[in-house]
């Protein structure tokens, strides 16, 4: 059954709490994150102060998606700001290496991130190194969009690049999940589930979160 990691991008920001504690009694794994900064992708989205707020209220994990250019100025901050996992775009930064490298050093999980036009091959360098991949299933940049089918292949290259080498990363997928489109992301091999609108556009997000395991069972 995949884990789910519902995006706070789409929860009501005037009732974050309350929409969190929705999310973490419905049985979700994760607390997903979004960090935009008007560069990397359009959008401005919230930064870590966010991340401090929400980590004495909540024991999800709290997975943080950097979609910031040269991510490693802001690595020590959301780390600091007590992040458990951190998510840096292999497109965004000359230096991903280091940027997964300064990530470890703080004791955080370390993920890479490939947008959809990206090859596996552009993070075969990484994956030694990282605890989980997300590969993007919408170009970053905004919730509620739809999901590509094609980056179900990429799922699948990686997840045999992971049992030929025998690293035990997770593969998350983000953008445009419900409970149809996780089945093909699921058998080719993703463990990790965001959904953003799909969960919080509903009345009771647990049921969504539910559909989303059922349907991976
Ligand atoms: O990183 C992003 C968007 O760039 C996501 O995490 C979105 O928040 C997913 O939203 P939905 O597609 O599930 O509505
Ligand atoms: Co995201």
């Amino acid at each position: 059954m995949i884990k789910v990691a519902p995006s706070i991008l789409s929860a009501d920001y005037v009732n974050l709490q309350r929409d969190i504690e929705k999310v973490e009694q419905g049985g979700a794994e994760y607390l997903h994150i979004d960090i935009m900064d008007g560069m990397f992708v359009p959008a401005i989205s919230y930064g870590p102060n966010w991340v401090k707020a929400i980590r004495p209220i909540s024991n999800l994990i709290l997975d943080v998606h950097m979609m910031v250019e040269n991510p490693e100025r802001y690595i020590d901050t959301f780390a600091e700001a007590g992040a458990d996992l951190i998510g840096v775009h292999v497109e965004a930064t000359p230096h991903i290496h280091r940027a997964l490298q300064m990530i470890k050093n703080h004791g955080v999980k370390a993920e890479v991130v490939i947008n959809p036009g990206t090859p596996v091959d552009a993070i075969k360098p990484v994956l030694y190194m990282v605890d989980q991949v997300l590969v993007m299933t919408v170009n970053p940049g905004f919730g509620g969009q739809k999901f590509i089918p094609e980056t179900v292949k990429k799922i699948q290259e990686l997840n045999a690049i992971k049992k030929a080498e025998g690293y035990d990363f997770d593969i998350e997928i983000d953008g445009g999940v419900n409970d149809q489109t996780v089945k093909g992301a699921y058998e080719a091999g993703a463990t990790v589930a965001v959904a953003g609108s799909y969960v919080f556009g509903a009345d009771d997000p647990a049921s969504r979160i539910h559909a989303i395991k059922d349907a991976t069972k």
